[in-house]
């Protein structure tokens, strides 16, 4: 379950982590002080606090969901666990195998094939070659690509090539799996078949993570849920419980929320 307290095991632990962005960028207030300047302009600093000071630990075999407003730290919390990106200050400590649509979405090579990045993809996440071999086919007709999959992956659409990103990462059996829905812009039948996915990997006692703004897909699929607010954790706990508080403190009802669900 998702807790503030110990416990010895747990999946993953988040202990005080914060994250800040540091963006440098030029400042040109007004054409003809940039002429004045000739060029030179004036670097300014911009720092975004994307997470503060964010606890929580996640038992083995648990989904959570993530929500939050744009801009609330989701994607930030995702790549920090995935461990892409280091937190500024605190600890995360994460226990097995670690699967995510975001890594696997920024290692794909766009001027290589499907079957190449899956191939790439499969051997980065530590799998063997035998092992790849005997899963490829499985990837490849859960993506549903077709003749594409022989392609470059710069012609695929974005719906395309996150079906090949999710197919991956659930194929790599993973322990813990991150899965944020931004990313997935898969049709109606395509979600529903990740959703049925999603369901087995937790099933599995596998560790689930997903970041999405569907109530429903949340309530379908996650055991806990974490809602993020200004990069702080403003609750935490029972989907059907988060989900009322953060409908009520957006002041809008629940139903809303089934105009972006599946
Ligand atoms: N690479 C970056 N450089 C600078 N600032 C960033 C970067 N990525 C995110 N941010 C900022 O960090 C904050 C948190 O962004 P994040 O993407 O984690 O939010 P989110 O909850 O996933 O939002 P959304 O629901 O819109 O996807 C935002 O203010 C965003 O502008």
């Amino acid at each position: 379950m998702v807790t503030t307290a110990e416990t010895p095991n747990p999946a993953v632990r988040v202990d005080n982590v914060s994250v800040t962005y540091r963006t440098t960028f030029e400042k040109v207030p007004t054409f003809k002080s940039a002429l004045r300047r000739l060029g030179r302009g004036k670097r300014e600093v911009h720092e975004v606090q994307a997470l503060t000071d964010v606890s929580f630990q996640v038992d083995h075999g648990k989904s959570i969901g993530v929500i939050g407003s744009n801009g609330a730290g989701k994607s930030t919390l995702m790549r920090t666990i995935a461990g892409i990106l280091p937190p500024s200050t605190g600890r995360i400590e994460v226990h097995g195998r670690v699967s995510t649509l975001l890594a696997l979405g920024v290692g794909f090579n766009r001027k290589l094939s499907g079957r190449e990045n899956v191939v790439l993809g499969g051997l980065a996440a530590g799998m063997t070659r035998d092992e790849l071999d005997e899963r490829y086919e499985e990837i490849a007709e859960f993506a549903g690509l077709g003749e594409f999959i022989d392609m470059p992956m710069m012609t695929y659409s974005s719906g395309m090539y996150s079906r090949l990103a999710f197919s991956v990462a659930v194929h790599l059996n993973p322990d813990i799996l991150l899965i944020d829905e931004a990313l997935s812009t898969g049709d109606a039948k395509f979600k529903q078949k990740a959703a049925r996915r999603m369901r087995e990997v937790a099933e599995n006692a596998g560790t689930m993570f997903l970041v999405s703004h569907s109530m429903r897909s949340i309530k379908k699929l996650c055991s806990e849920c974490i809602w993020l607010h200004k990069g702080e954790v403003k609750m935490q706990g029972e989907p059907e419980e988060v989900i009322a508080a953060y409908s009520k403190f957006l002041e809008v009802g629940e139903d809303v929320f089934s105009l972006e669900d599946m």
